[in-house]
């Protein structure tokens, strides 16, 4: 097929993000266009089945897709470009979302010129809720950018930043979802420990998130504002804050998402043996 005859998009690689990507673009405007590319065969069966998309092979994937979404694991990222090279030609834009992979490097692998786009999603995506964060290689212009933005609209925010912010990037909105996630499960726990059931815990915590999160959305107030106003003078929050500030709990946090940066920095340094 001539570049020209191409249209939509692949999606290489259906794990977590690969599927969450995937799910949030067919609720948003189906199926029609969208590929996808997965080395399970069972995984594919299951994806294409779920979704309504055909599940292509790589060649086939190049063939008929203007955007190919490289969502494998950095450590698989060698070997996929390596194939890729082959088959990738000047009508294609490559989008990878492979934290700590450089659009250098993945330029350097594919024929000279290619347009390639680096972007941070995360999971919420699959309600719509995502934070994707673009860099633009070094062939990519603004309507690459554009069309990767338009794409990963559908799901969520979008914001733009220089490619080396994109470490840092990986280990706050990327890794993000997971400290809150992190956080819900200690808070049900001490639901638990004070003597709620389970599901009543469970309820209570995400509503608050789910407030919290609303809340520092839209009153344009910053966070210290907010929880000040829930710490009453000689409450029951103070109480509680004086014994997170006890232990380290600001410090902890600083130093989980300085090690999920100094990660993504490794991870683009791996050479793709799909053993790291
Ligand atoms: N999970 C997340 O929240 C986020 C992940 N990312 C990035 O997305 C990428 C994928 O992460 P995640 O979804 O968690 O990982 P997963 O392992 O869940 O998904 C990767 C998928 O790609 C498949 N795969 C590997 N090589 C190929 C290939 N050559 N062709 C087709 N499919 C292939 C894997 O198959 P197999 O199972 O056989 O290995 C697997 O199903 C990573 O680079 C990660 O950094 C970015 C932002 C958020
Ligand atoms: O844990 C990871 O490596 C990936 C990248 C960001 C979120 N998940």
């Amino acid at each position: 097929m001539t570049p020209t005859g191409r249209r939509g998009l692949a999606i290489i690689g259906g794990g977590k993000i690969g599927e969450a990507l995937l799910s949030g673009l067919v609720r948003r405007g189906g199926p029609d266009g969208i590929l996808v590319c997965e080395r399970s065969p069972e995984r594919a069966a299951q994806l294409a089945e779920r979704y309504g998309v055909p599940a292509v092979d790589l060649a086939d994937a190049a063939a008929r897709a203007r955007v190919l979404l490289l969502a494998v694991k950095p450590q698989d990222i060698g070997t996929l470009l390596d194939r890729l090279a082959d088959v990738v030609d000047e009508g294609h834009l490559v989008v990878s979302v492979a934290a700590g992979v450089t659009t250098r490097r993945i330029e350097d692998a594919l024929p000279e010129g290619t347009p390639v786009v680096r972007v941070m999603p995360n999971t919420p995506a699959l309600v719509d809720e995502g934070m994707s964060v673009l860099s633009a290689g070094a062939h990519a212009g603004e309507e690459h950018l554009d069309e990767a933005e338009a794409l990963l609209a559908a799901v969520g925010q979008v914001r733009r930043v220089p490619e080396d912010q994109q470490d840092a990037v990986t280990a706050l909105s990327g890794s993000g979802p997971a400290y809150f996630f992190y956080l819900v499960e200690a808070m049900v726990d001490a639901g638990i420990l004070l003597g709620l059931p389970r599901a009543l815990a469970a309820d209570l915590i995400v509503q608050t998130a789910l407030g919290s999160a609303v809340m520092m959305r839209e009153s344009g107030e910053h966070p210290v504002q907010l929880r000040e106003a829930v710490t009453s003078p000689g409450g029951t929050t103070i109480a509680a804050v004086r014994e997170l500030e006890r232990h380290g709990v600001r410090a902890a946090l600083i130093a989980a998402i300085e090690a999920a940066h100094a990660r993504s920095v490794e991870l683009g340094r791996t050479k793709g043996t799909g053993t790291s």
